[in-house]
């Protein structure tokens, strides 16, 4: 007899899609409130689990996670931070620069562990369901994977900081990372002494928070009648 496909606990109570939406809004972007405490490999495993669980287009599941833990290495990536930064500020006018400049931007030596996340976009051959029109799918793929993980440590109360200012060529260098795969994320990844109530960008007075309802269209003319009861609840 075959095994019943269907899922076992497939409904979640109350208690459990609220702590769902808790992870959701109380994850932060960390950088500098790394602590050195190690994170127990049992908590890794899981943290890295969950990204391994994310969705991919025709299930390709096209990433891989290298975690840095060598401080040579962490510094060498620090340093292509510092390079780029550097380019960055300057892209920037006036007052703005000046801002940019304070910004505390990455964690990367602080970080107890870093988690490179590539993409490697031939793992399942050349055609791929679901990537035949849309060549990038992959590449989302594995932002999909980097989603989950930020929220699954988010649960398992460990911070996690994104850093692209990099340029990929210097990323790959210093992780040994072949030409041949993309380098999708850089992950600073730690205990914290405190997340955030708020993101740290929009406490700087970079941007603020757009609110949901200016961002929600209903018709294919981008009205928003009809649609009253639904517009109240966004706030
Ligand atoms: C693709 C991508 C790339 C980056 C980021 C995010 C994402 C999604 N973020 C974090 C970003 O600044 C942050 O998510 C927003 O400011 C919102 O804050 P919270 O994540 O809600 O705390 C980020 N932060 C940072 O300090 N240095 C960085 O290089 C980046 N790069």
């Amino acid at each position: 007899m075959e095994a019943n496909p269907y899922q076992a606990d497939a409904e979640f109570t109350a208690a459990e899609r609220d702590s769902v939406y808790k992870c959701i809004f109380k994850r932060r972007d960390v950088r500098g409130q790394f602590l050195p405490d190690p994170i127990p490999d049992e908590v890794l495993g899981r943290i890295l689990k969950a990204a391994h669980h994310a969705p991919s287009v025709g299930f390709m599941q096209p990433w891989d996670f290298i975690v840095v833990r060598d401080p040579m290495v962490k510094r060498k990536v620090r340093d292509a931070f510092q390079t780029a930064n550097t380019e960055a500020a300057d892209m920037f006018e006036g007052d703005r620069q000046e801002t940019y400049r304070r910004l505390k931007l990455e964690g990367i030596v602080e970080a107890p562990v870093g988690i490179c996340v590539t993409c490697d976009r031939e793992r399942t051959g050349p055609v791929v369901v679901g990537r035949t029109h849309q060549r990038e799918m992959d590449l989302y793929s594995a932002v999909c994977a980097v989603q989950n993980l930020w929220l699954a440590a988010r649960a398992e109360n460990v911070g996690v900081g994104w850093v692209s200012i990099l340029r990929h060529a210097d990323l790959r260098e210093a992780l040994g990372i072949p030409a041949s795969i993309q380098t999708i994320a850089y992950l600073c990844v730690g205990y914290v002494s405190h997340f955030f109530q708020n993101p740290e960008l929009e406490a700087a007075g970079w941007l603020p928070r757009t609110p949901l309802r200016d961002v929600v269209w209903f018709d294919r003319w981008h009205g928003r009648t009809g649609e009253e009861t639904l517009l109240q609840q966004l706030g």
